[in-house]
């Protein structure tokens, strides 16, 4: 569903290189978790899969489309959830819901159905004829994670998704992230919260400095790290 192939990003006329020649490949079905410290490259990686950031060299490929040669086609697979949501300010919430679902086509039943649903689940109902400067943070990242699954996305992208996400709303999310893969669907989404990947990614990938530093299911990464039980023993190890 997802092929980097050999993906590289410099900034600053190459002085800066975030991104360092990464491959993986994702399959339909599965949650990929991409781990990584500060600064690692990891949002990076992502603004090349959703099209906000061209790569210098290396292809990005989503259900055998190439993104960057036939970017429309990639993106009406896709929904992105970026680590900080920005969301017209002036817009009422359900305007900007009907706004995301107008790009994506989607018809007045289908977007009713799923708009309920999610806004029911994320508690959000009550606030959606007010205009989006109101909300706090977390009803803004709520938001866009409804707009992001009225789509119902081939490839679900999320950006350090549970920052800001109170204790229900993380568990619903991870509760829909496990539905989307039993659908077929997949996700692919950046943590800092090592807990969360290692419970519920099918697998993971390790970032530091630009480049993948390990990859694999929870267990081939214990296997490699010898003793070291723990995901967070495998990523300090890893990464220092
Ligand atoms: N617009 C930019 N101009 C210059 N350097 C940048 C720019 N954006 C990111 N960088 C640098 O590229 C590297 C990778 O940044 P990136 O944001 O991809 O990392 P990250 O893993 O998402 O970090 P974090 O966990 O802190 O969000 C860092 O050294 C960062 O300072």
């Amino acid at each position: 569903m997802l092929k980097l192939d050999s993906i590289s990003k410099s900034y600053n006329k190459g002085r800066v290189k975030a991104v360092d020649n990464i491959s993986l490949e994702i399959k339909p079905g599965e949650i990929f978790g991409f781990l990584g410290p500060n600064g690692a490259g990891k949002t990076t990686t992502i603004k090349m899969i959703v099209g906000l950031l061209k790569p210098d060299n290396g292809s990005v490929t989503v259900g055998g489309i190439n993104a960057w040669k036939e970017p429309l086609k990639a993106k009406s697979m896709i929904s992105y959830v970026p680590d900080n949501p920005e969301v017209y300010d002036k817009l009422k919430g359900i305007e900007y819901l009907n706004f995301i679902a107008d790009m994506y086509e989607i018809s007045k039943d289908k977007r009713e159905e799923k708009m309920n649903y999610y806004l029911e689940m994320f508690n959000i109902k009550d606030a959606i004829e007010d205009i989006v400067g109101s909300y706090s943070h977390g009803m803004k990242q709520k938001l866009v994670l409804t707009s992001a699954l009225i789509s119902e996305p081939d490839l679900f992208i999320l950006d350090e998704p549970m920052v800001g996400l109170d204790p229900k709303s993380s568990f619903n999310l991870k509760a829909i992230m496990r539905e989307m893969c039993d659908e077929g669907k997949t996700v692919f989404f950046s943590t800092h919260v090592l807990e969360v990947a290692e419970k519920i990614c099918d697998r993971i990938a390790i970032i530091s400095k630009g480049k993948i530093v390990a990859m694999g299911t929870m267990e081939e990464l214990r296997s490699h790290a010898k003793e070291k039980e723990s995901l967070e023993n495998i990523f300090l190890e890893l990464t220092e």
